[in-house]
């Protein structure tokens, strides 16, 4: 018998090859279409995704993660408005990206195509099952979504909607497929389905993306943890350092851009270190510190070494005071996870060398590491932050999305 994963691959396939030569403003259509079907459907995807949030209390699940799975009629107006957003971005698909003519006469160019059929394996927030749809859509691409278990409903839910809506375009339904069956076994299936399947975009954490990478036999694009710190040098501005780090770690503790980690050096600690650490105790922070932070200050918990390695993803940080910049290179180099990295200085010097030699997608010099954000970026929405380096690195928006191919137009040559 053939298994849902197998069935859907077939079809997102079959669709792929219709999408690929579909227009811009065919595809336009059908996002604005999507836009309008989730504003007219509402009720319905809120009273679905109200029994995945009775599911996860039932279940005891923490306050931020019913948070992520929540859906009111504000975000899904939020997830409308971002597919009209989307509409207005450049369509990357059939751009040239070289041209070379012959002496023979051949002209040879290079244009940006659709990737064929994407996969995505991705976390319980139902927004990213839109994103993921719609950013496909954009550039040509079937794809076939695998949500989290925890958000099971609310994703068959929007789903749905998206097909009501593709089903009045020029644009097939079955370019969106979803697989229901939330056995994790049938997320393995995905790793292995090589006949239709161009591209797996895991998105979650380090154990799923581990899981992915080594055992998937498909191309991978991987997204990763964001185990993100900031430097404060020793000419760090305070206002800035002040309001880079509380919102690097309050805005939203619990997304992978959030800053996990503070790393200072000493001079400035003497200085401005129990102000801005209180500061962040009093925006709620824990601080889990080194030795000499624990004994500056009373309220801070001592770290052991698994916490420089810890994405919290909570409101908890650790604090370690660095020699100088080049101690915080190698610190971020052997405990970061290649998302995105911050430094805070008022010397170029200092920031040119920690930017050049920090390994990671995204390197902020006085800024706050929540920018990394497809919507930030400019790119509308991302499918994921990839944390590896070929392909694509960082957000992923709609150029991560395509692939190159080389249409050579000729008059009868031949190789000699
Ligand atoms: N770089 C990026 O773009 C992003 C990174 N993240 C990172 O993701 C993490 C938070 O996500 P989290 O909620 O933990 O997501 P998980 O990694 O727990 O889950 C993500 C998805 O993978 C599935 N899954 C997880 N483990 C397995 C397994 N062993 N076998 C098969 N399927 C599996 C889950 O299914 P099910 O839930 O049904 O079990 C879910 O659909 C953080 O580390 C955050 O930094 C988050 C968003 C974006
Ligand atoms: N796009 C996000 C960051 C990545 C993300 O989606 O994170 P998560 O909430 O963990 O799924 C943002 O900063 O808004």
């Amino acid at each position: 018998m053939t298994s849902e994963v197998q069935q859907k691959g077939k079809l997102a396939k079959a669709a792929s090859y219709i999408l690929n030569i579909k227009t811009t403003c065919e595809k336009n259509e059908a996002l604005s279409k999507i836009a309008e079907q989730l504003i007219i459907d509402q009720d319905y995807i809120i009273a679905e995704n109200a029994k995945d949030l009775a599911k996860g209390e039932q279940q005891g699940m923490p306050a931020s993660t019913l948070d992520r799975i929540m859906l009111n009629k504000e975000r899904v107006e939020a997830m409308s408005s971002a597919i009209q957003l989307l509409v207005e971005l450049n369509d990357p698909v059939g751009s040239l990206l070289e041209r070379i003519e012959k002496d023979n006469g051949l002209l040879i160019e290079k244009r940006l195509v659709p990737i064929g059929v994407i996969g995505m394996i991705y976390e319980a927030r139902p927004n990213v099952t839109v994103d993921a749809a719609t950013l496909s859509l954009k550039t040509g691409n079937a794809v076939i979504l695998r949500g989290s278990s925890s958000a099971k409903f609310s994703n068959i839910a929007l789903v749905a909607s998206i097909h009501r809506a593709l089903s009045k375009t020029a644009i097939p339904v079955d370019a969106v497929q979803l697989i229901e069956d939330t056995n994790r076994e049938t997320v393995k299936e995905l790793f292995h389905l090589k006949e239709y399947l161009d591209v797996l975009i895991p998105r979650g954490g380090k154990a799923l993306i581990d899981l992915v990478v080594n055992e998937a036999t498909v191309p991978v694009l991987e997204t990763g943890a964001g185990n993100c710190h900031i430097y404060v040098d020793h000419t760090a501005d305070y206002v800035k350092a002040e309001k880079i780090c509380i919102n690097a770690k309050t805005q939203r503790p619990s997304v992978c851009n959030a800053a996990e980690s503070l790393l200072i050096h000493p001079d400035w600690f003497k200085e401005h270190g129990k102000q801005l650490l209180s500061a962040m105790h009093q925006a709620g922070v824990t601080i889990i510190g080194d030795a000499t932070v624990c004994q500056a200050l009373d309220f801070a918990e001592l770290a052991t070494v698994e916490d420089y390695a810890t994405e919290y993803l909570d409101l908890k940080i650790s604090v370690k005071i660095v020699e100088n910049v080049y101690e915080a290179i190698e610190h971020i180099n052997k405990y970061g996870t290649n998302h995105s990295e911050a430094i805070i200085t008022e010397d170029q010097l200092v920031a040119d060398t920690f930017l050049n030699s920090v390994d990671a997608a995204a390197v902020y010099h006085n800024a706050s590491t929540r920018f990394t954000d497809g919507f930030e970026f400019g790119y509308g929405a991302e499918i994921g932050i990839s944390t590896q380096k070929l392909h694509a690195r960082g957000p992923m928006g709609l150029p991560a999305l395509t692939s190159t191919k080389y249409f050579i137009h000729g008059n009868g040559q031949i190789r000699e």
